[in-house]
């Protein structure tokens, strides 16, 4: 059953029989699949039926000049209304039929997605708006997810940048724009949410206009995803701010950039690729610039709508979706250009896609089961492949406890939970994660200096007082947009976090902007949620992406159960809160350790001494019982057995594992 449905939800199934399938099948689906398989197949049918009612006119397609193409993203601050404007974009050209619901975006198709409401992957959908094919590319807003947007804007020719009207610029609006400016990328402004009793869309543009990310402010949109007021003049506004003059790049040798994909269990790798010049078709023979010299041949090739429609061809201009029989991830690598495989030799790649960020935030991760390692491998490659900013490599050491495991680089805190979440929804793969670490440097007496890679590597108590000359920190530039009312609060947080103010502006909307350096370790650690609570939500973080080192005093705390350090629960702090944070972590890993049948000591470690400690009473057994009913025993027969009982609890407990899940472990992340 589970194949059948398959084969419905994919591309080319009949229409008819997937609405009949849709409806017929919902009970079947939820008896013959866990929960998120039956909720991805379901999506998929409902996707399939609502994208064959788009009415995309082939024959005028393969004819459509590269000028006739637009591809632009939406960008924002989080929560600004990019993915409800996409969505009625979509529903005003037929792509998916109307809605009256705002929220719920056709583009935000993972389950993370659904569940939390945000955008965790910018996605493209093509759609044809009077004689131009245009290619949306709806972005996330989360600071975790930039790497997202610096792509996309990489692959666009111009950019919308939402302001939500009845919130204002905020600290994500600045950064987004700037990354736009950046990459060189045009600007068409919005003013979203007029709907709002608190809109000011005037407002919104005079400021938009301010810090000139528009020339005129009578040149800013003003839209309502909700009531759809305004949303008729975007893509004119689009198309005339962005269309390109006419050149023969539909003439020149094929070259196609790729710039995303995911990983099929039946397909394999399912590439989204811009086609940058030439053509395209189902059939040619294909290689990489630069790859392992392997051909292919192009089996499936579509636009994307979000959902696939299967065209056969992809001309200059268009960003579509392509399937050529890949099983390794490798193969097809996010900036990859394809060419057709005969013009191999005389082509070069096409410019390359920003670099992704360097992570700032790493964390190992293990199989529950030693033995499972390639399984988890496997699924983390092919995660990595839909999200190329995960930098994943061997641990260099098996760790005694955990063994073999694998270092995850992440750009945040978010952005690795995310990426948990979807490796056990999408993958099925339950691992387990270590307390993640930002990645401190050792400079040594002798004057080098050293990264460490994981908290394993920090020095000793004895070399930290013989060898050590600093322990560098990241620290980051951060912008902090709040009101001046809550000015005060925010910096009272900003010193906790050892923030180091640089400066501070105002705006013409009774705003504040302050600008800081602050260790990237406070900023991971919710830090941008404590200003936004002290603000009353008001207040927004931005981060600079590239932090710098600095020496600063930081220790590590190593969480110990009946003596043995447990590798997964290390972490470092600031050396004046180790001690309290050590207390703190003890006190919540009570909480989560089950009760055993030995006594279980848990304790927290800085610099070699013990700060914290808490003992776990062992269950008690009731040894001179058997069968439910007290059996009458001689004295030394009591004797006997309850010595015995005290022999073996001693020995279990020095040989007896306490079996930590990752709820214990999270517990202790940021504690
Ligand atoms: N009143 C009103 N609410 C809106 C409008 N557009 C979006 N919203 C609401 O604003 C919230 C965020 O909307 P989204 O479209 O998810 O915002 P986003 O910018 O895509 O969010 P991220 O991708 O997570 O950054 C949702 O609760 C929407 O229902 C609008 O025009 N009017």
């Amino acid at each position: 059953m589970r194949q059948f449905l398959r084969r419905l939800a994919a591309p080319g199934a009949p229409r008819r029989r997937l609405q009949a399938a849709l409806q017929r099948n919902a009970s079947h689906v939820s008896a013959q699949c866990d929960r998120s398989q039956c909720r991805r197949i379901k999506r998929a049918l409902a996707q399939r039926c609502a994208s064959s009612i788009t009415a995309l006119d082939e024959q005028r397609l393969a004819a459509l000049p590269v000028e006739k193409t637009v591809t632009f993203s939406i960008v924002a601050h989080v929560d600004h209304g990019k993915s409800s404007l996409a969505q009625r974009l979509l529903e005003m050209y037929g792509n998916i039929a109307s809605t009256d619901a705002v929220g719920q975006s056709a583009l935000d198709t993972l389950d993370v997605e659904r569940e939390r409401g945000i955008t965790v992957k910018a996605v493209t959908a093509s759609m044809l708006v009077g004689e131009y094919l245009v290619n949306l590319v709806d972005t996330p807003g989360h600071a975790d997810f930039a790497h997202e947007v610096r792509r996309s804007l990489g692959a666009c020719d111009g950019a919308l940048l939402l302001v939500d009207a009845s919130q204002g610029i905020e600290a994500q609006t600045l950064k987004v724009a700037a990354a736009a400016r950046a990459a060189g990328v045009p600007l068409v402004c919005a003013a979203s949410k007029i709907d709002l009793p608190t809109a000011d869309a005037v407002e919104v543009a005079l400021e938009l206009a301010a810090l000139e990310f528009t020339k005129d402010p009578e040149d800013v949109l003003y839209v309502s995803a909700k009531s759809g007021d305004g949303v008729d003049g975007v893509m004119p506004a689009i198309i005339d701010a962005f269309k390109q003059p006419a050149d023969d790049r539909r003439a020149r040798p094929t070259r196609c950039r790729v710039l995303d994909g995911r990983y099929d269990i039946t397909r394999g790798v399912v590439a989204v690729i811009q086609c940058v010049d030439g053509s395209l078709r189902e059939g040619d023979r294909i290689a990489f610039l630069g790859g392992d010299g392997k051909e292919h041949t192009v089996q499936e090739l579509g636009l994307l709508t979000p959902a696939h429609h299967r065209t056969g061809f992809l001309n200059a201009g268009c960003v579509g979706y392509l399937v050529a029989g890949l099983r390794d991830v490798r193969q097809a690598r996010v900036g990859d250009t394809l060419c057709l495989a005969t013009e191999r030799d005389r082509l070069e790649p096409v410019d390359p896609l920003p670099p992704a960020t360097q992570p700032g935030l790493f964390a190992s991760v293990f199989p529950p089961d030693g033995g499972l390692f390639d399984e988890m491998s496997r699924a983390v490659d092919r995660l990595a492949l839909n999200d190329a900013s995960v930098t994943v490599r061997r641990e260099a050491k098996a760790r005694p406890t955990l063994g073999a495991g694998l270092r995850l680089g992440f750009l945040g805190l978010l952005h690795m939970d995310v990426f948990r979440q979807r490796l056990r929804d999408e993958f099925g793969a339950e691992v387990l994660f270590t307390s993640p670490t930002v990645p401190y440097k050792v400079r040594w007496k002798d004057g080098n200096v050293t990264t460490l890679e994981a908290l394993d590597d920090w020095p000793d108590a004895a070399q930290l007082s013989r060898e050590v000359s600093d322990i560098l920190e990241p620290v980051v530039d951060i912008e902090v947009v709040t009101p001046r009312e809550h000015v005060g609060a925010c910096l009272e947080h900003l010193e906790t976090a050892r923030a180091q103010q640089t400066g501070i502006e105002s705006t013409l909307d009774g705003r504040s902007i302050i600008a800081c350096a602050a260790p990237w370790a406070s900023v991971v650690d919710g830090l941008g949620e404590r200003l936004a609570h002290a603000s009353r939500g008001h207040a927004t973080l931005a981060v600079d992406e590239l932090p710098r080192y600095e020496a600063a005093d930081v220790a590590k705390v190593d969480v110990l159960l009946n003596g043995e350090p447990v590798e997964a629960l290390a972490f470092a702090a600031r050396s004046a809160d180790a001690r309290d944070r050590g207390r703190r972590a003890v006190e919540k890993l009570r909480r989560h350790v089950p009760r055993q049948l030995f006594e279980c000591i848990i304790q927290a470690r800085v610099n070699g001494a013990v700060v914290a400690r808490a003992r776990i009473a062992p269950l008690r057994k009731d040894v001179l019982t058997t069968g439910g009913s007290k059996a009458v025993l001689g004295k030394d027969r009591k004797k006997k057995l309850l010595e015995k009982q005290k022999r073996g609890k001693a020995r279990q407990k020095t040989i007896g594992k306490v079996a930590l899940g990752q709820d214990a472990l999270w517990a202790v992340v940021g504690s």
